[in-house]
């Protein structure tokens, strides 16, 4: 599966219902419509509950559609499991892994993740791994190696993945991660993720909106480090609001 080279995303979390589902989709066909480029460059991690929706309204626009979750395990008698046989064949292209709410709040592991990227990678479906340090100020290579290192153990080396910096902290906060911050972690993550063979996108999430990507950029650019600047954000709250997102993507295209 090839990747686009910029990814622009939203994860809309637990925040939306069946009436709100229908009327954020809605807004983004509508939004993505009026766009020469339509939905190329963007993408959406949904609920599984909402997958085949998405996929109906979106895939056409060239939306690239994925999930927050996928099951560790096959096909089989696993209640409540969505297993990634039945996620891909229903249009998914991405699936999260390893975002610090599942750890938080549903006790997942690295072994977790490790099965559940091998699981996404074995059914076509890239991984968007979710890496970062924990504490403003922790070192984020010493995190961040050994969260990639559960992953790639579990996939081929020319799976295509897409690595999400998301610093915990900087995860439903007031504000992104200093510009200058990212620049630093994703230059170095793109050195570390050199080895791989298949496609690899980083995108930088946590408190990100309009006007985060344009920052990083800048940043960027001031600091003579163009391999600091990621393909994409990668939205939380903001995106939730459709016009906050549609922003963002413009904001990306344009920088
Ligand atoms: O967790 C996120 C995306 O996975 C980001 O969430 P917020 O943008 O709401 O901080």
């Amino acid at each position: 599966m090839s990747l686009p080279a910029t990814m622009v995303g939203c994860s809309p979390k637990s925040y939306l219902t069946a009436d709100t589902a229908e009327r954020w989709l809605d807004a983004l066909v509508d939004g993505l419509k009026r766009t020469p480029e339509q939905g190329e460059g963007v993408f959406v991690c949904l609920p599984a509950a909402l997958l085949a929706r998405g996929v109906e309204m979106l895939a056409p626009l060239g939306v690239v559609v994925g999930t927050q979750d996928v099951s560790a395990h096959p096909v089989g008698a696993f209640t409540g499991e969505d297993n990634a046989e039945l996620l891909a064949g229903l249009g998914a292209r991405l699936a999260m892994i390893g975002h610090p709410e599942r750890v938080r709040y549903f006790g997942e592991t690295p072994e977790v993740f490790g099965a559940k990227a091998r699981a996404a990678a074995g059914a076509g479906i890239a991984p968007v791994l979710i890496v970062g340090e924990p504490e403003r100020g922790a070192d984020p290579e010493r995190i961040i190696r050994p969260q990639l290192d559960a992953a790639f153990g579990e996939i081929a080396a020319d799976a295509p993945v897409v690595v999400a910096y998301e610093p915990t902290w900087a995860i439903g906060a007031a504000e992104p991660a200093p510009p200058a911050h990212v620049v630093g972690v994703v230059a170095r993550l793109r050195e570390l993720l050199a080895d791989r063979r298949g496609p690899v996108r980083v995108v930088y999430g946590g408190s990100a909106g309009p006007g985060t990507y344009a920052a990083i950029a800048a940043a960027g650019r001031a600091a003579g480090a163009p391999s600091g600047i990621p393909d994409g954000v990668f939205l939380g709250r903001a995106g939730v609001d459709a016009a906050g997102f549609l922003a963002t993507i413009a904001e990306v295209r344009s920088t």
